[in-house]
């Protein structure tokens, strides 16, 4: 479960933000839209306790992230929320299933083969497992990203961007995947994006939009 309440950042005085409060219930996803510069990164690095909000509550689960700092945060995000980048970030001397291994290891997790193996068998990727990250197509590291985010069954799953490389098709199957997961791990998605094609998958989207003063709007 995700809550925000009031929250706000500031680079300087021309990048200030005031962002809308969210509500993501367990199982259940939001689509946070926006154009280029919007602060749909900010926003997510707020959220993922990547930046510290100048105002306001950020509740995963009941922890307010705004609040911890340092080691606290560090063990909090390892073992609770994950997130999908645009480009995935792999060790590409480790093989697939040693990326997820050791992403278990720094969320704090024990080594799990078989939950492993449940993981890359929801994303079609059994098959894979021994290979270099390198040796998978764009679509397959795509769905890897997604497996090194949901490998410690975290409270919240984070997406920045993740359809905007693929086709329309890969674009769809990623958005079904990651659904699916944040389903059966009771999880709460968020997915932040400009990509347009993702609106007609979700009930729930917020916008986030410019005026005089920056603010952001709700649909
Ligand atoms: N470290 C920084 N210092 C100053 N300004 C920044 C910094 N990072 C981002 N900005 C500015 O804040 C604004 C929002 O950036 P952000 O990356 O959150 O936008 P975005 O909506 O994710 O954009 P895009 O879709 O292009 O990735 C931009 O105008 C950007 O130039």
């Amino acid at each position: 479960m995700l809550t925000t309440r009031s929250l706000s950042f500031e680079y300087n005085q021309a990048n200030r933000f005031e962002f809308p409060g969210l509500s993501v219930a367990v199982g259940s996803d939001l689509l946070v839209l926006g154009e280029s510069g919007i602060g749909k990164t900010t926003l997510l690095h707020l959220i993922a306790g990547l930046q510290k909000p100048k105002t306001g509550k950020i509740l995963i689960g009941g922890t307010d992230v705004a609040r911890l700092s340092g080691k606290q945060l560090d063990a909090f995000r390892g073992a609770n929320v994950g997130i999908v980048f645009q480009r995935p970030h792999f060790i590409q001397s480790l093989t697939l299933e040693e990326n997820l291994a050791l992403m278990r290891f720094l969320g704090g997790k024990e080594a799990d083969p078989h939950w492993i193996k449940v993981v890359l068998d929801g994303l079609g990727l059994i098959g894979k497992q021994k290979s270099s990250p390198r040796q998978l197509s764009q679509g397959e590291q795509q769905r890897a990203s997604i497996a090194l985010a949901v490998i410690n069954q975290p409270k919240l799953i984070l997406a920045d961007e993740p359809t905007a490389a693929l086709d329309d098709k890969n674009c769809h199957r990623v958005v079904e995947l990651l659904r699916g997961q944040t389903k059966k791990m009771q999880s709460s998605l968020v997915i932040i994006t400009h990509d347009q094609r993702l609106k007609a998958d979700f009930s729930r989207s917020v916008t986030l939009t410019k005026n005089d003063s920056l603010r952001a709007s709700t649909h």
